[in-house]
């Protein structure tokens, strides 16, 4: 069901290798697999960048049958993600927030997608999930986090559960340290990762509060993020600076705090002194009841 074979069109073959010696702006590996695919679209400072033949330059494409969007809530600067499989429908969300629940449920209904279930990374502390009131609007939706996390939803992941949706698939890996119940939800062809507040583009998530713990951040990053190949896609909960999405090899190589030694990395953290998120004190609670408070 989740096995992903990539369909590499001939016309897609001649260019990758008629173009074969181009190389990457930031030198990062992105054509290591299969063919390559000019994406002038998706520019790193002032050169194209390649890319597999799966379109991930244009994130509303479909690719290889995957419906992709990244949405995002401008308050709380959340992404919400929306995949689905283009030929079943089957659809599932991530991090939908409550202010955002009429725009994401807008989408879905206009592609005709049929949502099947709705994950949180984690207890959020900075805005309120949009999972129980979407289960209350969409038949036959189930909730979903991790065990670990202490909340209440109708399924309770752990490391390895699969979340199917078509031929498609997202596989947990538990990465805890921001909470202790943080995940990170990988494709089943490993080529792009959802990593809540675990893994930020060039940062990462504060272990300040929610059982937050920087040494165990560090090494759920070090082994459950950066093994995955370089060229996979990293998309994170949150972004400040208006940055998208990153890469397992460019987080490797340029985040600022998990590019040191853990205990140069737990120094930093335990000096952020950040102000907690706003919200956090009626997030947190409404959080762990799916966003259903009495
Ligand atoms: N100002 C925001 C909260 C910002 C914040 O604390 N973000 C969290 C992720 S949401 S739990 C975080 O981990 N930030 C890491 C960092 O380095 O900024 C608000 O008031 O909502
Ligand atoms: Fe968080």
């Amino acid at each position: 069901m989740c096995s992903v074979i990539s369909r590499v069109k001939p016309v897609q073959r001649a260019l990758a290798s008629t173009l074969r010696l181009r190389t990457n702006a930031d030198g990062l590996n992105y054509a290591a697999a299969q063919s390559r695919r000019f994406c002038p679209g998706f520019i790193t400072g002032a050169q194209p960048l390649w890319v597999t033949s799966r379109s991930y330059c244009a994130r509303i494409a479909t690719t290889d049958g995957l419906l992709f969007r990244q949405l995002f809530e401008s308050e709380s600067s959340t992404y919400t993600y929306l995949l689905a499989d283009a030929d079943t429908k089957e659809a599932v969300i991530i991090d939908p927030v409550l202010e955002t629940i009429d725009r994401d449920l807008k989408f879905v209904s206009e592609l005709g997608l049929k949502l099947t279930v709705a994950v949180n990374t984690h207890c959020h502390a900075d805005h309120i999930t949009s999972t129980g009131p979407m289960k209350k609007r969409v038949p036959g939706l189930k909730s979903a986090i991790s065990k670990l996390s202490g909340a209440s939803a109708d399924i309770h992941l752990t490391e390895g559960d699969k979340i199917p949706f078509g031929r498609h698939c997202l596989i947990v890996r538990e990465t805890p340290g921001h909470t202790d119940g943080c995940i990170t939800l990988v494709t089943g062809d490993q080529t792009m990762a959802f990593t809540g507040d675990a893994l930020l583009i060039r940062g990462c998530g504060r272990t300040d509060f929610q059982q937050g713990c920087a040494k165990r951040l560090y090494k759920s990053v070090h082994e459950k993020i950066f093994t995955l190949p370089d060229e996979c896609l990293l998309y994170p909960a949150h972004d400040y600076l208006g940055r998208m999405a990153s890469s397992v090899g460019e987080e490797r190589k340029f985040n600022p705090r998990l590019t040191k030694t853990m205990e140069e990395f737990a120094d930093i953290m335990n000096n952020l002194n950040l102000p907690n998120p706003k919200k956090m004190a009626t997030a947190v609670p409404a959080n762990l009841v799916c966003g259903l408070q009495d």
